[in-house]
């Protein structure tokens, strides 16, 4: 029989910093698509600034990041767009086993460690874990199936958190 591997934990260091308008967790957009024309910043770590080369040719970027204000998580939530719960695997809730978070903004512009960001759903002060670029070619498959957010994604132009996840 073959051994279980034991669970490795990983720790990353934040390569920066997002700042956005928002400072509550309540009241703010949940995707990017109901951030849209909202603008924000990143300051980069300067000792990683040579990494930033060449972003600047991208107009839309990943961000990977920690939801620093989110603590303790439940397997079954009720997500914003849905009042049934769902498995929290299924659902873009920012408590999480990993409380990491995703959001493609647009690139308007990088000045020396700082990158000019549009479309954030991120709380201001949010620590940066990775930038990757976003590249269609890669990243969209818009005919697959979106499970139960097939009905609703567009929802998220207009919806504004609430306390659900404080
Ligand atoms: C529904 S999550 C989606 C985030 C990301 N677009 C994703 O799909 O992973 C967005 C919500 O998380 C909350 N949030 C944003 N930044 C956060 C942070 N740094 N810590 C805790 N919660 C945060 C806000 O309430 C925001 O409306």
């Amino acid at each position: 029989m073959s051994e279980k591997p034991e669970p490795v934990d990983y720790t990353y260091t934040p390569i920066g910093t997002i700042h956005s308008p928002f400072k509550d967790i309540v009241g703010m957009p949940i995707q990017p698509t109901g951030a849209r024309g909202i603008r924000g910043t990143i300051e980069i770590r300067s000792d990683l600034k040579g990494g930033l080369a060449d972003l600047e040719r991208f107009s839309r970027i990943i961000l990977l990041y920690s939801l620093h204000r989110c603590t303790g998580y439940s397997l079954k939530v009720s997500p914003f767009l849905d009042p049934t719960p769902h498995g929290i695997f299924a659902t873009r809730s920012p408590k999480r086993p990993n409380a990491i978070g995703f959001s493609i903004v647009r690139l308007v512009g990088i000045d020396d460690c700082t990158l000019t960001i549009e479309d954030v759903d991120i709380l201001d002060g949010t620590p940066l874990l990775d930038i990757k670029p976003y590249v269609p070619a890669f990243d969209s498959y818009p005919d697959e199936r979106s499970g139960w957010l097939g009905a609703v994604a567009h929802n998220a132009q207009h919806a504004k958190s609430d306390d659900r996840f404080q």
